[in-house]
């Protein structure tokens, strides 16, 4: 069930609602009303994509099913329009369609006279037939200007008549490659970016209007339907002026070679001055006794057969799209009213922008310590960064990895440095007694070689923490902007501070390291008695100076110690320090890293519980800061955005409400129809 393809059969690429009672839209019905009956199935529907289409849902991004006349400049589209709406239309050489004109022909078979309405810019005016033609033409000068000039702004003309088509249609400006005088240079830019607009969309029929008096494939028309619907399936081609070049039409619509899914019907529209009768009883003469008109196909041709068509066609195309129109603006309310929800209520008291400046600060707390000190993440799911736990311990273990790799041992200079210390503090007393001074001596020498890296640690730590902090906050204070930048002020403020304390901390435990060599740690005793179980081995080495050089040393590795021999003096009491000194730098080391953990995480847990609500306070209260009541005026980006939402629920809904009754109407008939 479908559109009639070129031969007259039907296809199935679009459902058909109810096809039998199209069968009473005469093709043989030649003179106004063209159409004598319609489904009162259909009709229904057309109103409401009509209602919708003046609601302007399409501005909201859901596309209507719509018939999209095209075609080249005096190709004939308004004449087209005139022989299936029965009244006259601007219509001669040139542009004369200069804005998207929506048409609406409304079936009344209860009128005489024809009502015919013309809505524009926010204006609904009662037409005449006779005045029709200049009414359009002012509307258009009031629309893109007097002159050549075009625009995408519609006009839409509705006709109530007895015996039109129930069709709705647009009608483009006619594809131009070169401006005329008095139009614009890129008027064909133009035109094109109008016509692409309306028939890019799936939901759009593509009626193109082609001249019999040109070749097909040359038409600029084709070219761009082509572009958007490549197989033809949503194209209908109209063949105008067929009493103008008869010859070879007919090879023409059956070789069908620009690929035209939906068919072709030929016309001949109304000439001058003469009626809309006359015009279609010449036209139906014309296409049954003229030698070569006569032998087209009578599924493809005249005015009615067309009117007939596209009737089927958007009966199809409407009742395709609907459901899917109908979850759309469902989908878009559900969507815009969360938002709407999300924004901040306007605050129009002092007390109200307390309340919601302290629910910005326990919430900004809320996800810091969610972030920073349990580890959970689920606000910040994708962002790595924000991952803050796991950060800080990859940050903390690089810092425990530099430090272990700073004063790594020297094997060729393998003692030489105790050596140096032991000779530079000799003293008058026992030979085999190691002073304290000498520890403490290559002690603060190891010290201040890795010194720098627990300063460094905490500068990219807090620089690191400063970034999640800030982020966090604005993340709270987007939807009032008036506070970040105070806000920002106090986090990087009180970040600096905290970087401050740090490096003092670091500054003291490095000067106590200096200072004392201290543990309680019995690790230390058995680590040294550990290393100095291989003194007796290395000892030998050294006295027996025949014997192999190499040793491996515990804590050293495989080195040569043949260096020593010439300093036997002192290496014993040098072996004896090294040991010391390697089992107490473990402690150090474990001392350094285990309190820079225990110090941060009591620092960013007292920032967050304690510090950082009361630098935002102050900073907020300073003078800079411009007080609490600075969240009373509303943030133009907020009240805009507001306004927008509005607006489009206020569409969306009444849209729904259009919808909601076709849909109940459906359904209805359904019920009906199956009992
Ligand atoms: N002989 C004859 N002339 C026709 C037929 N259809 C249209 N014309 C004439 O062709 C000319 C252009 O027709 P329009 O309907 O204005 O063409 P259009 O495509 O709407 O023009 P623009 O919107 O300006 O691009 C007019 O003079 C019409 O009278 C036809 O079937 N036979």
């Amino acid at each position: 069930m479908a559109y009639q393809n070129t031969n007259g059969c039907i296809s199935d690429s679009i459902e058909i609602l109810d096809p039998k009672p199209l069968a009473a839209v005469a093709c043989d019905v030649v003179h106004p009303p063209i159409v004598a009956s319609f489904n009162d199935r259909i009709r229904p529907l057309l109103d409401c994509i009509d209602k919708l289409r003046h609601l302007n849902v399409m501005q909201e991004g859901i596309q209507l099913p719509t018939i999209v006349v095209v075609g080249d400049q005096s190709s004939g589209k308004s004449s087209v329009l005139e022989s299936l709406a029965g009244i006259s239309l601007p219509r001669g050489q040139g542009i004369c369609t200069r804005v998207p004109l929506v048409m609406r022909l409304q079936n009344d078979p209860n009128i005489t006279a024809p009502n015919l309405q013309l809505e524009y810019n926010n204006k609904s005016l009662p037409v005449d037939e006779i005045s029709i033609a200049d009414a359009i033409i002012h509307a258009t000068d009031e629309i893109a200007g007097h002159g050549k000039g075009i625009s995408n702004c519609p006009l839409t003309l509705v006709v109530k008549k007895n015996g039109v088509p129930d069709l709705t249609m647009v009608d483009l400006p006619g594809i131009t490659r070169v401006a005329v005088q008095g139009q614009p240079e890129d008027i064909y830019e133009q035109v094109y970016d109008i016509i692409m607009k309306y028939i890019v969309p799936e939901e759009s029929i593509i009626l193109n209007v082609l001249s019999a008096t040109v070749d097909f494939p040359t038409c600029e028309s084709i070219r761009m339907s082509q572009k958007v619907d490549k197989t033809g399936e949503r194209t209908l081609a109209v063949v105008t002026k067929a009493d103008k070049a008869p010859e070879g039409l007919l090879e023409k619509v059956t070789a069908d070679e620009v690929n035209i899914g939906l068919g072709y019907v030929c016309v001949r529209n109304r000439i001058g001055n003469e009626s809309y009768e006359e015009a279609r009883s010449d036209e139906e003469r014309l296409f049954s006794t003229h030698p070569l008109l006569s032998k087209i196909d009578k599924s493809m041709v005249r005015v009615p057969i067309l009117a007939q068509k596209l009737v089927r066609i958007q009966a199809s195309i409407i009742s395709k799209c609907l459901p899917e129109i109908v979850r759309k603006i469902n989908d878009r309310l559900a969507a815009n009213l969360a938002e709407l929800n999300r924004l901040p209520q306007h605050l129009t008291s002092v007390a109200e922008a307390l309340t919601a400046f302290m629910r910005i600060l326990s919430s900004s707390k809320d996800s810091l310590k969610k972030i920073l000190l349990s580890g959970e993440f689920d606000e910040y799911p994708d962002e790595k960064e924000m991952h803050s736990a796991a950060r800080i311990v990859e940050m903390l273990n690089q810092y425990s990895n530099e430090l272990h790799s700073k004063n790594f041992e020297k094997v060729d200079e393998f003692l030489m440095e105790e050596i140096m210390v032991l000779q530079e503090t000799k003293g008058i007393g026992l030979p085999n007694f190691l002073p304290r001074a000498v520890f403490l001596n290559v002690l603060q020498r190891k010290v201040t070689e890795i010194a720098a890296s627990p300063e460094d640690f905490v500068g990219k730590l807090w620089n690191y923490l400063e970034r999640v902090v800030v982020i966090v906050l604005m993340h709270h204070c987007e939807n009032y902007p008036q506070l970040q930048s105070s806000t920002r002020r106090a986090a990087q403020n009180l970040i600096a501070k905290k970087k401050n304390e740090s490096v003092d901390w670091v500054r003291e435990i490095i000067g106590m390291e200096k200072l004392t060599d201290y543990t309680c740690n019995p690790d230390y005793l058995t680590t040294y008695s550990k290393f100095m179980a291989q003194q007796h081995t290395f000892m030998e080495i050294m006295n027996d100076h025949g014997k192999y050089s190499m040793i491996n040393l515990e804590g050293v590795g495989v080195i040569d110690v043949g260096h020593l021999r010439k300093h036997l003096d002192v290496v014993q009491q040098a072996f004896d320090l090294k040991m010391r000194m390697m089992a107490y730098w473990k402690i150090v080391l474990m001392r350094l890293v285990d309190s820079m953990a225990l110090h941060i995480m009591f620092s960013i847990r007292n920032m967050i519980n304690n510090e950082m609500e009361n630098e935002i306070i102050q900073d907020l209260m300073a003078p800079h800061g411009g007080g609490i009541e600075r969240m009373l005026d509303e943030s133009p980006l907020v009240a805009e955005k507001r306004n927008r939402l509005k607006k489009s629920v206020k569409l969306l809904k009444e849209s729904k409400e259009v919808v909601a009754n076709i849909m109940d109407r459906i359904s209805l008939h359904d019920d009906h129809e199956r009992d």
